[in-house]
């Protein structure tokens, strides 16, 4: 039996626990506050059925000059996986899903928070099932939904928590409409968050292409593509920022994921990235992604955290 299965939640599975006044009680037992806290439980999809599809400019670029080899990618995941478990998080899987091509994406279907899990609207056709998808994955887990995106499109990947209490929401249009960013920002804000909209061009498909949170206080930016007032308002913060280079950036070098306790898994790719890490002490588990991120996107468009140690 598997950890999860006798897990248990401070409250049974619900498919809309948020309260409309805000004041949404915590979980004790999922969720976290910090992206940056050291990560117990992840969410993984499977690459089985994985297609290599002209889902962006990134993805229809590499289709149109060397489309990904399935094997290939399908490899890269299991040294993914296994960076996870050397780490001793417990790996948490969504059922794979022979109609849902992009499953392996398990950033955006869901967004877990503090308050339970909430369920997006995912913009292209092809991956709407990954919604449904979610909310059983939900319920075998026994982790109670928050809410659910309905006003309009929302992926998780734009959905960026900058520390407890602050969350970057990005908003390009095609994937992330202002419609369900504005729905997903007043929830928070409800619930007493600091919300901020990034406005980004859609050929970035994801704010989290282009900032993503390495420690308390410390954060991957690629200042290249990222407007300046964001970047301002997380210096702001107190906030140091470590530069990921456009051409890094655009292969998905700073979409990685941060561990906790000085701990990341970065793509091979982002040598800048992972040399500035590691001078500053960390202990990075480099994983070639090459392959597998031609079909758009890394590492953090490939988890999604389910509970982090406070
Ligand atoms: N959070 C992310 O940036 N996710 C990447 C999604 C890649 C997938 N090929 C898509 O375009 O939907």
């Amino acid at each position: 039996m598997t950890r999860h299965e006798t897990f248990e939640t401070d409250e049974p599975f619900s498919l809309q626990r948020r309260r409309p006044e805000g004041g949404t009680p915590v979980l004790a037992q999922w969720g976290f506050r910090n992206e940056t806290d050291p990560l117990i439980d992840v969410l993984l999809g499977s690459p089985a059925f994985l297609r290599h599809m002209a889902t962006s400019s990134l993805s229809r670029k590499h289709l149109r000059e060397a489309p990904c080899n399935i094997q290939v990618a399908q490899a890269q995941h299991k040294e993914l996986v296994a960076a996870y478990e050397h780490f001793g998080v417990r790996v948490h899987w969504h059922e794979p899903t022979p109609e849902l091509p992009m499953q392996v994406y398990s950033r955006d279907s869901s967004v877990m928070t503090p308050y339970g899990a909430f369920i997006t609207a995912m913009a292209n056709w092809w991956r709407r099932g990954e919604n449904y998808a979610a909310i059983r994955t939900y319920e075998k887990l026994g982790i109670p939904i928050y809410d659910m995106v309905t006003a309009g499109t929302f992926e998780g990947g734009d959905f960026n928590v900058i520390e407890d209490g602050v969350v970057l929401i990005g908003c390009g249009g095609a994937r992330t409409q202002e419609e369900g960013a504005r729905q997903v920002q007043d929830w928070f804000e409800k619930e007493g968050w600091e919300t901020r909209i990034a406005f980004i061009d859609e050929y970035y498909v994801h704010i989290d292409l282009m900032v993503v949170p390495i420690a308390p206080k410390l954060t991957a930016v690629c200042l290249d593509c990222t407007e300046p007032g964001i970047v301002d308002w997380l210096k702001g913060k107190g906030h140091e920022i470590i530069d990921v280079p456009f051409r890094d950036t655009m292969a998905l070098g700073c979409n990685f994921m941060s561990l906790g306790r000085d701990r990341v898994i970065a793509p091979t790719i982002s040598q800048t990235l992972i040399g500035k890490l590691r001078a500053l002490g960390f202990e990075v588990a480099a994983v070639e992604m090459s392959e597998i991120s031609k079909t758009g996107g890394g590492i953090h468009c490939m988890a999604q955290a389910l509970r982090r140690e406070a």
